[in-house]
């Protein structure tokens, strides 16, 4: 169901799907699942029928979408191979969270709010719905009877009544997108650029959150980045780029984009943020381009001006790869109780290895930050040193793990 382009992020292995409501772990323990509702044992069933022909199933209903409204086809990406996992994914994600509506309806505001910046209207909502069921109902041959059409059809109400009203409630008091002028560029290394932004009217966003960019270059193609500077009074916004391989808004920011460039930003997602209500000490990890909301949430951490320690260890492949270390020793310096280090990959020792042998880290909230196996594996060895999971935070990996294009 999900409609027109949702971002991914091609920094890296991207996130290529819209952002899955299992958000950052986060201090508060998720509440018990809910029974399993009868319109979710039988959208499930479908789900099951149709995960093997997924491909056909995405292609099946886009066909029948711009054949039967060919004016929507405006409001979608020139190239269509990245949006077609997105479909799938946000489908499942509907199905999986169908039973745990405050988790569902928080993704759903999310996906409503980000649609603005598409040009999506309340009238779509009908054209994909009725294509999204006869996609289905042509792939899912065994399990699609009237019961379960009428479970989708509800469900797909509900989806659509929830995502057009976060939209229209978002559109009281901000805008469906923001332009951002390039204020400076700073090639770190030959792949990564550190860009600041000054957008055309106030941008408000927490640290930890991060945005979609669309380049001028490729219209209505847009990736995720996370905020790399905590707010600032100059209302300036930095991110950090690493071009990727065939990755169509990284290689465009990071080797084309100028100071000068405007380009356009989705609103701020995204609940990987500080929790200030206690002074818990934070371990932070970031690996990569990964270290920009890390960076993000320690200035935060300063400029509140609460002493609590913070423990960052930064992981590249290579010395060179440590792009931002000097802001990172920069803020050590004038905050004792931050403390920093860098972890270059050997062949018997990486990030999660060294934040290992470090440990135990119980007391602390984690922050992971970086590509899908670094979380994945910096995850299991916080969880074997005894950090309960409710403590350790990270964007959600199965969206980090679709490669940007
Ligand atoms: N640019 C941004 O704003 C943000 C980027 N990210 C993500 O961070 C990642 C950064 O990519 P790169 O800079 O190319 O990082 P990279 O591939 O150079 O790796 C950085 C660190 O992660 C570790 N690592 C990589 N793969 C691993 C694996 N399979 N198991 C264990 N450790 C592993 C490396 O050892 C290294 O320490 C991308 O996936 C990007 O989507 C995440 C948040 C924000």
């Amino acid at each position: 169901m999900e409609a027109p382009a949702t971002p991914s992020r091609d920094d890296g292995t991207a996130n290529g799907v819209g952002r899955r409501p299992r958000h950052a772990a986060g201090p508060h323990p998720a509440p018990p699942r809910p029974q399993t509702s009868w319109d979710a044992l039988l959208i499930r069933r479908t789900m099951a029928e149709i995960a093997p022909l997924a491909d056909k199933v995405t292609s099946y209903f886009y066909a029948l979408l711009f054949v039967r409204h060919p004016e929507l086809r405006p409001l979608f990406p020139p190239a269509m191979d990245t949006q077609r996992d997105r479909l799938l994914r946000a489908l499942l994600t509907a199905a999986e969270h169908i039973d745990n509506t405050p988790v569902l309806l928080d993704y759903l505001r999310n996906l409503g709010r980000g649609h603005r910046k598409y040009g999506t209207r309340p009238e779509h909502y009908p054209a994909v719905g009725a294509c999204l069921i006869g996609a289905l109902s042509t792939y899912a041959t065994h399990t699609w009877n009237p019961q379960a059409e009428a479970a989708w059809g509800r469900v797909y109400a509900t989806i659509s009544q929830v995502m057009t009203e976060a939209a229209e409630a978002d559109g009281r008091d901000a805008p469906p997108w923001w332009h951002a002028e390039v204020v400076t560029h700073d090639l770190r290394t030959p792949d990564v650029a550190v860009i600041t932004l000054r957008p055309d009217q106030p941008y408000p966003f927490l640290a930890g959150q991060y945005a979609s960019v669309e380049t001028p270059w490729w219209p209505r193609v847009w990736r995720h980045y996370s905020f790399a500077s905590a707010p600032r009074a100059d209302g300036l916004l930095t991110f950090h780029v690493r071009a990727v391989p065939a990755g169509w808004v990284s290689n465009a920011l990071v080797h084309r984009a100028c100071p000068g460039d405007v380009v356009r930003l989705g609103p701020p997602v995204g609940s990987m943020n500080v929790d200030h209500a206690t002074d818990s000490g934070l371990l932070c990890l970031g690996g990569g381009t990964g270290i920009a909301p890390i960076k993000a949430m320690v200035e935060e951490v300063a400029e509140h001006g609460a002493r609590r320690p913070v423990e960052v260890f930064y992981g590249a492949r290579h010395d060179h790869d440590l792009y931002d270390i000097d802001t990172l020793l920069r803020l050590r310096q004038a905050h004792s109780w931050i403390s920093v280090r860098s972890v270059i990959d050997r062949e018997d020792r990486h990030l999660h290895d060294a934040v290992r042998a470090s440990g135990p880290w119980r007391d602390y909230d984690a922050y992971l930050s970086g590509p899908p196996g670094m979380i994945r594996s910096g995850v299991s060895a916080l969880q074997a040193l005894g950090v309960p999971a409710p403590r350790i935070r990270h964007d959600p990996v199965e969206d980090l793990v679709i490669s940007g294009s």
